[in-house]
């Protein structure tokens, strides 16, 4: 008899995940796993931890208890550069490049998917055009989507996506969803931070609700 698959571990697991802040807690301990094929929405109120839980997972804050597993390992720093793709609050870029040149920047420190252009990334996020504008001369929303154009580029499995929607048009909205969609098709996984005034991904979610501490 054919030896039954072996189920792959899921693309991030938390467990015990705990956040404090000059002694207050922020978050946790929060117990969650994000497979591929799948989105996890994280809601919450202001302030109630959502980008500082992104951060954690990006590296950018240490949690103070709770272990982090990508793919089935224990984290650390390489295995989260190969996994983790960020969309963090702010865009990231360098105010004085051009958009071609942040993404050049940044695809030449993270990497990029074999067989995918600069140029044509910017096409699909909707920035055919503004290759040479500088970052700083750029509105928000364009910013976004260079963002956007960036973490398409990334060969990262598992996007921590924070507000993806803020800052966007209805169509970048539609565009994020896109995205998503197709991410997810090709085996990739997604946190997702909401308030839940958006659309959220039309695509298998689950939902992890943060509360503020009382
Ligand atoms: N750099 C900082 N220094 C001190 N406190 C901070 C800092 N960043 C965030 N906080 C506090 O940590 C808590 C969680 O903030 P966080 O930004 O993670 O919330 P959020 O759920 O993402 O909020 P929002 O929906 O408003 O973006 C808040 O009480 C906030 O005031």
């Amino acid at each position: 008899m054919p030896e039954p698959a072996t189920p792959s571990p899921p693309l991030l697991s938390a467990r015990s995940l705990r956040f404090t802040r000059n002694d207050m807690p922020v978050f946790g301990p929060l117990d969650f796993e994000v497979a591929a094929g799948e989105a996890l929405l994280v809601q919450g109120d202001n302030g109630a931890g959502k980008t500082t839980l992104l951060k954690v997972l990006a590296g950018l804050l240490r949690a103070d208890d709770g272990d982090v597993h990508l793919q089935g390992r224990p984290v650390d720093p390489a295995l989260r550069a190969r996994v983790i793709g960020y969309l963090g609050h702010l865009p990231g870029q360098k105010a004085d490049l051009s958009a071609l040149e942040n993404l050049r920047f940044l695809c030449g420190l993270h990497g990029s998917r074999p067989g995918m252009s600069l140029e044509g990334a910017m096409a699909t996020v909707g920035l055919a055009g503004y290759e040479d504008a500088l970052a700083r001369q750029m509105s928000a929303g364009q910013r976004k989507r260079l963002s956007l154009a960036r973490l398409w580029l990334s060969p990262a499995p598992l996007w921590l996506m924070d507000e993806p929607y803020a800052n966007l048009d209805l169509e970048g909205i539609e565009l994020v969803n896109r995205m998503i969609q197709a991410h997810l098709r090709e085996g990739g996984g997604t946190m997702v931070t909401t308030h839940g005034a958006y659309a959220a991904p039309p695509v298998r979610t689950r939902m992890l609700v943060l509360e503020r501490p009382s």
